[in-house]
Formats: structure tokens, C-alpha cells, sequence
């Protein structure tokens, strides 16, 4: 039987890998740093699947140098580094991994608000540095408890965070272009943009990056903003401007942020970021534990399989073009 041929763009979690090597012939990038263009070209050439790792850009060109391509997949909700029109005008499917993660990255991103809050990591290092002494306190945290979250980007993610938020005595307010309709039942309410920045103790991102949400939050943004408020971004890094965030912690007009997700990312060791107190920052870890990325592995792996064999993706992003 001929395999089908699959290019892999980067590293993928053996479980997965090895559903993929039963059914294809299988071109994997192997080097720690990203591939460009042309490191991939001879094997597009003759690619029917493409499986993306590794935040690699999926656009015009790449498919161009692709014609036999069937299906694209990547192991992630989000999607900005794909060309959705591009996939679509070429009759490609592409599937994503939605759902699987949310209950994983709402964790990390009420987890980051709790860290930030109560000064977890900071305690820590200052007990491991050797000051905690008799009579020395640390600096006091503040409460979670009657404070008010705002979301920005309620969809499946922002409403695992309402919960979580809720149990902790949180009240939630929250923005998106359209107002959800079970925004009763999920006990959450609704509010402009400007008013949840002016209202919220807490804000927490949770929008796809798209032309309009990135640089969403800006100088004026911070503005609108309480000095005593908290950042927790755990969407995409160019939602926020981070030169515009960087004046804010400076001058106090907001008093922390707690990053996942980072513009640029990684974030260099040396950028002026990382030389203030009021931050945190993490390296993009919102889906990631052991579970959580295997069954996102497997679900790509699935949508790929099944791309091939011209059947239905199980979650397809352009459905106009998903086979039926
Ligand atoms: N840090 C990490 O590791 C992870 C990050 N993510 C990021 O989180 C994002 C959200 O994931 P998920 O919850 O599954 O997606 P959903 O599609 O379920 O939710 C996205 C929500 O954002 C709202 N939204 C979209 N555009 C805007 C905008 N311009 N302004 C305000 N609200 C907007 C949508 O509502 P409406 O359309 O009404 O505006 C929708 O409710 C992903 O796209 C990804 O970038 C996801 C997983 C892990
Ligand atoms: O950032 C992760 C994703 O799944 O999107």
C-alpha cells in the first residue's frame, strides 16, 4: 500500500507520531530552531498532509510550494499563523484543537491571577534567598474575594475561567463583540470595553489574535484602567502593545501584569520587561501538561488521518471545505 506523504514541521508527542507512521511516510523537521521556507520546499513538494509545530506561517507561499496537499493540522485552538483564505481558496481543510484545552489553560490563567495576587513566586524566591528571619515579614498580597474580574474574550477558555473565578467569590463582567446569549446561566454580565476596563480589579485576556484584537490593549487602554489593576494576558503577546505595557508598569497606572504570551515570543533574557517588579511572566505553558497535550497531539493526528482519507475533520476551521 502507498503511504500518504506528511510533512511535520517540528516536534510532535510520540503517541501521536507513531498513529501518523502506521498510515504515512513521514518528513520531520528535526532541528531545535524553526525551519524556514526552504529547508521545507523538496518535502512539500510531494506533501499530501502537513502537520504544523513550531508557530510556523502557513500562507500563500507555503502552499504554493505544496500542490497535493489534502489537509493542514496543527495541536492548537489558535490559529493566527495560518492563512485560513488561502487554505480555503485551495479547497484545503484545516483543523484545529478546540475545546480540549480549556479546562488546562483556564487553570494557568486563573493560576497566573492567584500567583500575581498573592505574591506566590515572589515569597518563594525570597524564602529560598535566605530572607525569611524571625520578625521579617513579606510585602502583603491582596484579596481575590469580592474583587471583580473582567474578561476579554469570554468564549469556551474565559468561561472555564468564570467558574474557576466564581468559586473564589469573584465577581465577572466581560467583553466580546456580541454579548453571549447563556450569559445568565453561566452568571457572568456583560459590558462595553471601556467600562469593564474601568471597572475590572482583574483582567484577564482570552481573545484569538486576529487585525482587530491585536495591540487591543494600548496607552489608552491603561489608561481607562485602575492603578490598582492586575494584567493577566493568556491569549496571543500582540493583543498587547508591549511598549505601551511597559510605560504603564513603569508609571503605576496599572499595578501588574502576568503574561503567558509575550510580543516578541520568546521574550529575550534582556528585554526591558524583564526588569521590573510588577510582573510575571511565563513561556506560553496555557495547555501544558502531559494530558492535555497528548489528547490535543491525538486530535491533529486524527484530523490528519482522516484529511487524507477525504473523510470530515473532527474540528475543522474552514468548513465550507471540510469533506463530507
Ligand atoms: N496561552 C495559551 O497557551 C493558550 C492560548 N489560547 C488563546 O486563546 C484564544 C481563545 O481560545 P478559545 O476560548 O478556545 O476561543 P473561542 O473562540 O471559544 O473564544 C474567543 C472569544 O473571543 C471573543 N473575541 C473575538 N474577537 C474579539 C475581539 N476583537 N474583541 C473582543 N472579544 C473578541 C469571541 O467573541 P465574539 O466573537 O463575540 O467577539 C469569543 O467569545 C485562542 O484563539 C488562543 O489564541 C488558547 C489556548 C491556549
Ligand atoms: O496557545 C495555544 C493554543 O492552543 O492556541
Amino acid at each position: 500500500m502507498n503511504k500518504h506523504k506528511v510533512v511535520i514541521t517540528g516536534q510532535v508527542l510520540p503517541s501521536a507520531l507513531a498513529a501518523i507512521k502506521q498510515q504515512c511516510e513521514i518528513y520531520q523537521w528535526q532541528e531545535t530552531t524553526p525551519p524556514q521556507l526552504a529547508d521545507l520546499i523538496p518535502w512539500l513538494q510531494q506533501a499530501e498532509g502537513l502537520f504544523v509545530t513550531g508557530n510556523i506561517k502557513v500562507n500563500d507561499t507555503l502552499l504554493a510550494a505544496a500542490p497535493g496537499l489534502k489537509v493542514i493540522v496543527q495541536p492548537a485552538v489558535g490559529y493566527d499563523n495560518i492563512d485560513i483564505k488561502a487554505c480555503t481558496s485551495r479547497q484545503i481543510p484545516f483543523g484545529n484543537t478546540p475545546g480540549v484545552l480549556n479546562e488546562t489553560t483556564a487553570d494557568l490563567a486563573f493560576g497566573l491571577l492567584m500567583t500575581a495576587a498573592r505574591r506566590i513566586h515572589e515569597s518563594w524566591a525570597w524564602v529560598r534567598d535566605g530572607k525569611w528571619r524571625p520578625g521579617v515579614h513579606f510585602p502583603l498580597g491582596i484579596d481575590l474575594y469580592n474583587k471583580t474580574l473582567g474578561i476579554v474574550g469570554m468564549g469556551a477558555i474565559g468561561a472555564a475561567v468564570a467558574k474557576r473565578a466564581q468559586v473564589s467569590g469573584m465577581k465577572v463582567i466581560y467583553y466580546n463583540r456580541r454579548p453571549r446569549t447563556d450569559q445568565e446561566q453561566l452568571k457572568v454580565e456583560y459590558r462595553t470595553f471601556s467600562e469593564l476596563l474601568a471597572e475590572a480589579d482583574f483582567i484577564i485576556v482570552l481573545t484569538p489574535l486576529t487585525p482587530e484584537s491585536r495591540g487591543l490593549f494600548g496607552a489608552e487602554e491603561f489608561a481607562q484602567m485602575k492603578p490598582t489593576a492586575y494584567l493577566i494576558n493568556a491569549a496571543r503577546g500582540p493583543v498587547v502593545d508591549s511598549q505601551a505595557l511597559y510605560t504603564a508598569l513603569v508609571n503605576n497606572e496599572i499595578a501588574y501584569a502576568a503574561l503567558d504570551v509575550t510580543d516578541p515570543e520568546p521574550l529575550p533574557a534582556d528585554h526591558p520587561l524583564l526588569t521590573l517588579p510588577n510582573i510575571l511572566v511565563v513561556p506560553h505553558i496555557g495547555s501544558a501538561t502531559i494530558e492535555t497535550r497528548n489528547k490535543m497531539a491525538m486530535l491533529a493526528a486524527n484530523n490528519l488521518l482522516l484529511g487524507l482519507a477525504g473523510k470530515s475533520l473532527v474540528t475543522c476551521v474552514n468548513t465550507e471545505v471540510n469533506y463530507r
